[in-house]
């Protein structure tokens, strides 16, 4: 079943390696196996390899998976794998008796408005605003804790108040294990192979805990990744620690993997048009596997309510033609999700398809993919969390760095489709006159007739 070269990659001893590849070519699936395959073949025991991934669903998903493949339930039992906080966290447990608790995501909020009222600035935006900041200002090594101005006051006054309360946010997880590392690295546990998933969206403090436990343990580190793919500059991630992995790592082993297993041809071919369009990525090829056209095309509606309604009754049709289709709808943020969600509840509430935004959709795959919202200049983006360029009520035109991130997050949600691609936009929306999303011309996509 996997290629030559997947092969390849499963079954190599571990080695400083690299995987650089497109959507859908089996990044996950090989280093799924590759764990699999340390673990029967060569018998490295299961306690001595760390594998982080993004998120927890993705663990998860990772252990099913190794399950499925017959590896006794002790051993996967046994593999430290998670993201980054929850094995940073476990580690300081085990190291550090009586850590902080960790402040819930409510708590954190209200800490943080109060130490922005003291400032005349406590505001749910600003608050936001701010604990993005404090996410920011942590995803560096060492933290530089010299802010100027009302941020730099509200973020040190938050500080007091967190310690006084003997709590940490989630960030401070990693700050607390990249110190620890750095000045106690020989009491914590070592690994024989250091696996890290999504390691385009990692950032500073994490390539310096990488740094830290290769060093520690004298092992090597083995990362895939797809710079296209990287969509959380807003927190402080960027690709350069996948681009520049080869500096760092010299002797590291570089694979590029181009063959997409999962999208249909047309829907493969839009992808790579769109992704041209970027200046900074590392120029990659991407072909289909699949022999089928697939479809994909653009529906243009009158209003959000008509995009919500039309969207519900295409699911409907889609479900009495194959019953067994999985299907997701996909927005930019949680509020455009809203309308097409009640739409569907009214026609087809016994096979709902799933509602993610595009962050969300990360690392999924579905038969079809229903992309709505997709104008130019998304009014909501002024108020949503990942908004960090965009402080107006109104969507400015964005900068080079944010335009190119938006377009990578348009190339993640339409790379999430296996057979059918439609990507919705509203000629009005909540805002006023609405215009398609550019990133629809740009992949090519045609407008397909009403009807
Ligand atoms: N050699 C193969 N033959 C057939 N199917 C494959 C092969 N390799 C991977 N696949 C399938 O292709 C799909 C995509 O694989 P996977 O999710 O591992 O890719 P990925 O590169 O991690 O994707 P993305 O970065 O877009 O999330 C999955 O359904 C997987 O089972």
């Amino acid at each position: 079943m996997y290629t030559e070269q997947q092969r390849e990659i499963i079954e190599h001893t571990p080695s400083n390696t690299s995987i650089y590849a497109s959507p859908g070519s089996g990044k996950t699936t090989v280093l799924t196996e590759h764990i699999a395959w340390q673990l029967k073949h060569r018998h490295v025991p299961a306690g001595r390899m760390l594998a982080l991934t993004f998120t927890r669903q993705s663990a998860l998903d990772m252990k099913q998976r190794m399950r499925k493949r017959g590896l006794a339930d002790g051993d996967v039992g046994a593999l430290p794998l998670g993201t980054f906080h929850s094995q940073a966290f476990r580690m300081l447990l085990a190291h550090t008796p009586n850590i902080p608790v960790i402040l819930g995501q409510l708590e954190q909020r209200q800490l943080m408005r109060a130490a922005a009222q003291k400032f005349g600035v406590g505001d749910m935006d600003t608050v936001r605003r701010l604990l993005l900041a404090n996410t920011r200002k942590k995803s560096v090594w060492p933290v530089d804790s010299a802010m100027g101005g009302v941020e730099g006051a509200v973020l040190t006054r938050y500080e007091h108040m967190k310690a006084r309360a003997h709590r940490w946010d989630f960030d401070d997880i990693l700050v607390a294990f990249a110190q620890t590392l750095e000045e106690h690295g020989a009491e914590l546990p070592a690994f024989d192979y250091l696996l890290v998933d999504e390691y385009q969206d990692t950032n500073p403090i994490q390539w310096a805990i990488v740094r830290l436990l290769v060093h520690q343990s004298r092992c090597p580190v083995f990362v895939v990744g797809d710079d296209d793919q990287s969509i959380y500059g807003f927190r402080g991630a960027s690709p350069s620690g996948l681009l520049d992995f080869q500096l760092s790592y010299h002797d590291a082993r570089c694979h590029r993997l181009s063959t997409n297993f999962r999208s249909d041809r047309s829907i493969v071919l839009a992808a790579v048009r769109l992704i041209a369009h970027n200046r900074h990525r590392m120029e990659k090829q991407m072909q289909a596997f699949s022999a089928a056209p697939g479809r994909c095309g653009t529906h243009l509606w009158p209003s959000e309510a008509a995009e919500a309604v039309g969207v519900a009754g295409l699911v409907r049709q889609a479900r009495r033609y194959d019953s067994g289709a999985d299907v997701a709808i996909l927005a930019r943020t949680r509020r455009q999700l809203l309308a097409a969600w009640r739409a569907c509840q009214g026609v087809v509430p016994d096979a709902m398809p799933q509602f993610r935004t595009f962050h969300d959709a990360k690392g999924k795959e579905w038969d079809i993919v229903h992309i709505v919202g997709a104008v130019a200049q998304n009014p909501y983006l002024a108020n949503d969390d990942t908004s960090l360029f965009r402080r107006k009520k109104s969507a400015p035109a964005l900068d080079g760095q944010a335009e190119e991130e938006e377009r990578r997050l348009f190339y993640v949600a339409m790379t999430r489709a296996r057979h059918v691609l439609w990507v919705h936009a509203p000629k009005r929306c909540a805002a006023g006159k609405a215009r398609l999303s550019p990133y629809a011309a740009e992949a090519g996509l045609r407008t397909m007739e009403p009807g």
